[in-house]
């Protein structure tokens, strides 16, 4: 019997292992492109390759779709229909597939995101679990957590000392109120002790991340720097991307980068780092600097939409019901927990999980009129 006022269990499509073989150009999210499910000998050994010369270093693990705030951009008020606890990976099941992923498919960096990952109980075991694992190279696992900050404060010193490597705290507003009426829920000073908290712990450098939404904190830009220069957190702005669940997004509403950089450029004198700097990191780095030149900081733009850097993408991503996704905006999904539960061995998993990077798509396709907005919302797939 479902409980009185409790939500109706999530459903997403999957599990479809999609290979896309670039024959002929096709747009990426289009039924065309799903419906190529052909295997290619390059995809069945070693690391996670896909067919457009990437290669995949970096997990991005959900722990949970679940969430205590209810950011507008993100979720309705009243929340989303949650996963099924028997869906949801164990502790277990998630660190047996983390090992596989840095043992046998190439993994040197693990993030825990969510949904909200510290509402996961077992985060501090799956972090010590991770941070222990060497590559093949013999070197350490990165680990990181991006989370909106609340309980960070208590549990900052017990995630360093598990080994997390750092943190990236999410905050949109220096204002309490407007806080409040972003994410629903007041709850400004936990995030701003969980800020502290995560510095004080040594998980270094603290980065924050903050989406401006128009007419609601798009005049924050400059304030955020200041603030976050003055504290030695490192800013990120990002554009707000379609992954709402409710399909408001409006590209004519979305704050750009460009117009980010304006607003800075008001203030503040910034130098771009040099292009090779940035690597596969979706944010573009200026330096902040004095009027005598001395460095005071620094701050990024992630411009998902605007300047997209799918061709450099490093990424893959495990949900919390054990679905590999490609990319965030994947309309397809392949399923590891059912070969998991069925008793499949690290082999068979390795090859599934491979299959699926090989069909990784070139890239989104917001600006294509065709655009297809994915089944799973943000907050489920892992920010
Ligand atoms: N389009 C796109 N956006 C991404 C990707 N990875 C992260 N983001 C977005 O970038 C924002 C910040 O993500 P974080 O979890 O802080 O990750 P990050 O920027 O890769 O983190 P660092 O390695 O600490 O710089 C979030 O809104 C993410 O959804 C990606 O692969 N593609
Ligand atoms: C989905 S959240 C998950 C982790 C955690 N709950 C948090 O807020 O940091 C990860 C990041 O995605 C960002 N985000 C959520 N929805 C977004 C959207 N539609 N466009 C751009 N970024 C978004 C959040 O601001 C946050 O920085
Ligand atoms: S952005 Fe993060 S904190 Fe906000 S509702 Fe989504 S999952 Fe929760
Ligand atoms: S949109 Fe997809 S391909 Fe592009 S960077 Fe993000 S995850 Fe990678």
């Amino acid at each position: 019997m479902i409980p009185f006022g409790a939500p109706p269990e999530a459903t997403y499509p999957g599990p479809v292992t999609t290979v896309d073989l670039g024959l002929p150009r096709v747009r990426a999210a289009s039924p065309e492109a799903r419906a190529l499910t052909v295997a290619d000998p390059r995809s069945t050994t070693g690391d996670l390759l896909d067919r457009h010369g990437r290669v995949a270093r970096d997990l991005r693990v959900s722990l949970t779709d679940r969430c205590n705030l209810r950011c507008h951009y993100c979720m309705p008020p009243e929340g989303l229909p949650w996963l099924a606890d028997e869906r949801v990976l164990t502790d277990d099941e998630i660190v047996r597939l983390i090992r596989l992923a840095v043992h046998d498919l190439g993994i040197h960096e693990v993030r825990f995101t969510g949904g909200e990952p510290l509402l996961r109980k077992g985060l501090e075991d799956i972090v010590a679990a991770t941070s222990q694992l060497r590559t093949a190279a013999g070197e350490t696992v990165r680990t990181s957590v991006t989370t909106n900050g609340i309980g960070l404060a208590r549990r900052a010193a017990k995630l360093a000392a598990a080994g997390l490597t750092r943190v990236n705290v999410s905050l949109d507003t220096l204002h309490p109120d407007r806080f409040a009426q972003i994410t629903r829920r007041d709850r400004h000073a936990d995030v701003m002790a969980g800020l502290a908290a995560a510095a004080d712990a040594g998980l270094a450098p603290v980065k924050v991340n903050a989406v401006l939404l128009r007419g609601t904190n798009d005049d924050e830009a400059a304030g955020l720097l200041r603030w976050a220069l003055d504290a030695g957190y490192r800013l990120r702005f990002i554009e707000q991307m379609p992954l709402d669940p409710h399909g408001s997004w409006q590209r004519s509403d979305m704050v750009t980068a460009e117009e980010i950089l304006a607003a800075l450029h008001r203030e503040f004198t910034l130098v771009p780092r040099p292009g090779t700097a940035r690597g596969a990191a979706p944010a573009e780095t200026w330096d902040v600097v004095d009027a005598s030149g001395a460095h005071l900081g620094d701050v990024g733009v992630i411009a998902s939409v605007t300047r997209p850097f799918c061709g450099d993408c490093d990424r893959t991503r495990l949900t919390a019901d054990g679905q590999v996704r490609t990319c965030l905006f994947s309309t397809s999904e392949t399923d590891l927990r059912g070969a998991l539960r069925e008793g499949a061995d690290d082999a068979v998993l390795a090859a599934t999980w491979r299959a699926a990077m090989w069909g990784k798509l070139p890239g989104h396709d917001i600006d294509d009129p065709g655009f297809l907005h994915p089944t799973r919302p943000m907050s489920a797939i892992g920010g």
